[in-house]
């Protein structure tokens, strides 16, 4: 790598997460000359983000190092080009040795990226799903997809699957839920096929796993899929897996799996924001040629914080009874179709909840978090509250400053601005406030 590459990417590790940095920075290759610095991006993907978000930050970095303005070219290519065999030759080569049976691929064909509403809690991984899928087995291996449920990882790991196929349809793509995994092997065993049960997972191009948590615990499971790992690995067939939090926190997994896990790239996916969720109802509304209205739209996304499964459940059982009633799917034909599922969803976030709960992520007294004292250990976490509340309740600005100890609206006003800014600069004030909305709306 050129050195001067090295020192810049150095110095933007302080300024840029982990994520992004893995995701954008790292997968360029350098090649410095006498015209200056040339970026190879694998991908155009990569390519105009890079050029987009990033680029100028480059060149004042760069500036700053080489102490006077520094050229940088970008392109999409290589550095030096690679010697490795695209994976589906090599499947190829493995069928002429021992002819497999017909490859019945199992993807969801709906679930692609066309389909998936971008936004800025799923950004990341959209953009890692993509790159794997375009450079399989090179870009990102493992690529593991973490987060809650129904925030999209499924989804995500099968438009993968997709856009492979779509771009070499003789990639053999296999898609299996853990339970899948678990149950085929316990068969195997018992049938004494273990032979077969290898060959079918190994002879893959790219192997998907939804919810390894399910392996925790399940010893003889982790260690036949930890050889499988090893071995797909090995030979640059892509493991595209996903979990329901960072597998470094799931209980019982083994050391050497999680271990294995860390050597490609893992990135969060977080509830998406309120205008992401009101896209992706106008989306899967237009999907299902369901008429709703944006207004209709703001009001679930709104109302329904947890996940985008529980979103699209209301919307289908306001279609369901809109065609039922034949009425149309005005925001009052919601409010009165809907309400137990919304009043279930507004009860569960209230302002002395977020309160309760900040106070506690942050391990600050409540009475404290709600006192007048403006040292900056308070001050901080109080404002991200308030700043909760007013995303999370229909609270007013008002209502709000007198929960927090009889403060002003414009004390709500300037702490919901502040935190709004904070989450966009600074990766580890969008950490604290994803994770708080989880734990809230969870
Ligand atoms: N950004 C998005 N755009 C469009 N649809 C989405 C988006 N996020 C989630 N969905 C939809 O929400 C539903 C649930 O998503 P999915 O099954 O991928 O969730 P998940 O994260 O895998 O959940 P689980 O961990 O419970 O399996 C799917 O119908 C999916 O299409």
């Amino acid at each position: 790598m050129s050195d001067l590459w090295r020192r810049c990417l150095e110095r933007l590790e302080s300024e840029l997460s982990a994520e992004e940095l893995h995701t954008w920075l790292m997968p360029l290759q350098a090649r410095e000359d006498a015209t200056g610095l040339q970026l190879f991006a694998p991908n155009p993907y990569t390519l105009d983000t890079v050029r987009e978000r990033y680029l100028a930050r480059i060149e004042t970095v760069l500036g700053q190092l080489a102490g006077q303005p520094h050229a940088v070219r970008l392109e999409v290519g290589s550095s030096a080009p690679r010697a490795a065999r695209p994976a589906a030759t090599k499947a190829a080569a493995g069928a002429e040795a021992a002819p497999a049976p017909a490859f019945a691929h199992n993807l969801d064909p709906h679930y692609t990226f066309e389909t998936f509403v971008e936004g800025k809690s799923n950004q990341l991984g959209k953009a890692a799903a993509m790159q794997v899928a375009m450079n399989p087995g090179r870009a990102y291996n493992p690529l593991l997809l973490y987060g809650g449920t129904g925030l999209g990882k499924t989804h995500l790991m099968h438009a993968a699957g997709n856009l492979m196929r779509e771009r070499n349809p003789g990639c053999k793509v296999l898609y299996l839920r853990s339970e899948q995994f678990v149950g085929a092997m316990i068969e195997a065993l018992r049938t004494k096929n273990m032979d077969q049960f290898k060959q079918r997972f190994r002879s893959v191009d790219a192997l998907l796993i939804d919810d390894i948590q399910f392996f925790a615990g399940k010893d003889t499971t982790q260690e036949e899929f930890f050889h499988t790992f090893n071995a797909l690995f090995e030979s640059k067939q892509q493991i595209i897996l996903t979990c329901d939090r960072y597998p470094k926190e799931v209980d019982k997994l083994e050391p050497r799996l999680k271990s294995r896990l860390g050597w490609g790239l893992s990135v969060a996916i977080e509830p998406p924001d309120f205008e992401t969720r009101a896209a992706i109802l106008l989306a899967k509304a237009h999907e299902k040629g369901v008429a709703v209205s944006e207004n209709v739209a703001m009001l679930l996304a709104k109302r329904i914080r947890s996940n985008v499964r529980d979103l699209e459940g209301a919307l289908n059982t306001l279609a369901a009874r809109a065609n039922f009633y034949g009425k149309p799917i005005t925001t009052d034909f919601a409010e009165e179709t809907l309400r137990d599922l919304l009043a279930t969803h507004a009860q569960a976030v209230t302002v002395p909840n977020i309160q309760k709960i900040t106070a506690e992520y942050f391990n600050v007294r409540l009475q404290d978090l709600l006192s007048k004292r403006r040292v900056r250990s308070l001050a901080r976490p109080r404002q991200i509250a308030m700043a909760l509340s007013k995303e999370l309740t229909e609270h007013s600005l008002p209502e709000i400053g007198e929960a927090f100890g009889g403060r002003d609206h414009t004390t709500v006003l300037h702490a919901c601005r502040t935190i709004k800014k904070l989450c966009e600069t600074d990766a580890r004030m969008r950490q604290d406030w994803e994770q708080l909305i989880r734990v809230l709306t969870g």
